[in-house]
């Protein structure tokens, strides 16, 4: 595979090996509801995928998809929520730096994409999942997935659960779990609509004219070129850059070592042969990260860092934790709990089992359990009495667990150590406007050429919540699909 990814001239190909209307590369959740809406716009649409198969990371995922405002899913479940209260809370916990084009945009249209996906044959279960959780444990419909309904986002906009769930037979995320159930049906809609698919062809480089107007792709399949020509428009749907190390190590370095909830066809193509023609990007530093603690355990532990000291409401959503400990507090954290909080959390349904392993460290009291990890004498000390002083009154003053959660650590304590638990993905990606548009550097708009999903930035500029990939993925990629379709 040569690594030059310039745009080949259109004067330069001589014969077209496939041909369409709207020409997708990567079929997973932007590409499909591309796919989906070009067709249904009139257009001939060719999907091509450098696996063997449909689905990419979002046939693999967990499934949450993120949607607000007051979907009937949430309404039949008792809960309020607005367009505009979506936006304010989105516009806090996925910043900083967000476009409020497409956060207004997403907010503003959740409802109606919320039809789109059911009425494309994506069930949701009228069931919510209230416990804190990295999934739903089983297939409930609807459930907290960013921490809206911890500080500090409570306090911005009124809590209300936009996790969406697909609903599975059996609970088991990776093998046909729930990004598979939105993924199946979404595909077969694409399918009657008369979508074509050809599948073990990678994207390598942009076809363009004289007037730098996107006319195809130059492909590779099993050695061979394969020439490419979309009539109306390209559409790159091709994920994220997580699998690219050089691009990893130049954008987000923290994640070097560490890639997760992505597949390495994640390797930053779209990306490249985009930014080739021109392209602008954005926030390319952005990462979401997982931390691999059972989120039941944290909520009933205090978490510090590596001086002993608490950073973050133990009770807020996993993904803003991780990120907090990897950027902010140098990949290192311990989970410290009590006994009788050690037996509670146990006894709780979880979707995270693996991450309940036994303690590090156990000790008869606090001072003995710091001198065990190593840590500077006093530090956990005034850190849990610091809590305890709070807790003993249900409040947590420096930091805001909600009260729930908030009971003084007594007796003999233990810690886990949960230092490099972290992985994750890239957030950042070519610049694109709300109507899924890839803009040159100069702001304008590339003609031809369209993006969505994990090789854009979307909604996330910095800050991450569970559902914003599926989401922002299938929200514009159907943009890029009508635009692509209409030209
Ligand atoms: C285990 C796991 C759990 C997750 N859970 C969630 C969740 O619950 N909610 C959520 O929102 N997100 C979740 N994610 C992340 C989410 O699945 C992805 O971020 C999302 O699928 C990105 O959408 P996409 O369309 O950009 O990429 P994908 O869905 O991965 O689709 C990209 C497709 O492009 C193909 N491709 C790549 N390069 C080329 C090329 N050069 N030519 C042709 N084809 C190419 C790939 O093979 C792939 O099929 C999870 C991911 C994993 C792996």
């Amino acid at each position: 595979m040569p690594h030059d990814r310039r745009p080949i001239p259109a004067s330069d190909v001589s014969t077209w090996d496939l041909e369409a209307d709207v020409v997708i590369a990567g079929y997973g959740i932007a590409g499909v509801s591309a796919a989906i809406e070009a067709a249904r716009a009139g257009a001939d649409v060719l999907v091509l995928d450098r696996a063997g198969g449909w689905g990419g990371a979002a046939a693999l995922s967990g499934g949450w998809i993120y949607l607000g405002g007051g979907t009937p899913l949430q309404r039949a479940l008792g809960f309020e929520d607005s367009a505009e209260n979506m936006a304010a809370f989105m516009t806090a916990a996925l910043g900083p730096g967000v476009d409020a084009a497409k956060i207004g945009a997403y907010a503003h249209g959740s409802v109606e994409h919320f039809h789109w996906l059911t009425g494309c044959g994506v069930v949701f279960k009228e069931e919510f999942w209230g416990e804190p959780g990295w999934e739903v444990p089983h297939d409930e419909g609807l459930g907290y997935s960013g921490g809206e309904n911890a500080a500090p986002f409570n306090a911005v906009a009124t809590p209300a659960p936009r996790g969406h769930v697909p609903q599975m037979t059996d609970k088991r995320t990776g093998v046909r779990g729930a990004g598979y159930m939105l993924m199946k049906p979404l595909v077969e809609t694409a399918e009657s609509l008369g979508v074509r698919a050809e599948y073990d062809i990678r994207a390598h480089a942009l076809v363009t004219g004289v007037d730098g107007r996107v006319e195809g792709l130059l492909c590779r399949r099993f050695g061979a070129d394969v020439r490419v020509r979309a009539r109306r428009g390209v559409v790159l749907a091709t994920g994220s850059f997580a699998y690219n190390a050089e691009m990893i190590e130049t954008y987000a370095p923290r994640l070097i070592g560490r890639p997760a909830a992505a597949i390495e066809e994640h390797d930053g193509a779209g990306i490249l042969m985009a930014q080739a023609a021109g392209a602008a990007l954005a926030h390319m530093d952005a990462t979401e990260v997982a931390f691999f603690g059972d989120p039941q355990m944290m909520a009933r532990g205090i978490l510090v860092n590596g001086r002993g000291q608490r950073f973050i409401a133990e009770d807020t959503y996993g993904g803003r934790i991780g990120q907090a400990v990897l950027i902010q507090q140098d990949n290192a954290a311990y989970l410290v709990m009590d006994m009788d909080a050690h037996e509670e959390a146990l006894a709780t349904t979880t979707s995270t089992p693996f991450f309940r392993q036994p303690p590090t460290w156990a000790a008869e009291t606090v001072a003995e359990l710091e001198a065990d990890m190593g840590l500077p004498a006093g530090a956990l000390t005034s850190t849990v009495e610091t809590y305890n002083r709070h807790a003993t009154a249900g409040t947590d003053p420096l930091l805001h667990k909600k009260a729930q959660w908030v009971r003084p650590l007594e007796g003999p304590v233990a810690a886990w150590d949960l230092r490099g638990c972290t992985a994750g993905f890239t957030l950042g990606g070519l610049r694109t406007d709300v109507d899924a548009r890839v803009l040159h550097v100069d702001g304008t708009p590339i003609p031809g050429l369209y993006a969505a999903g994990r090789c854009t930035s979307g909604v996330c500029a910095g800050g991450y919540s569970s559902g914003t990939s599926l989401g922002d993925g299938s929200f514009f990629g159907r943009r890029a699909g009508v635009s692509a379709a209409t030209g």
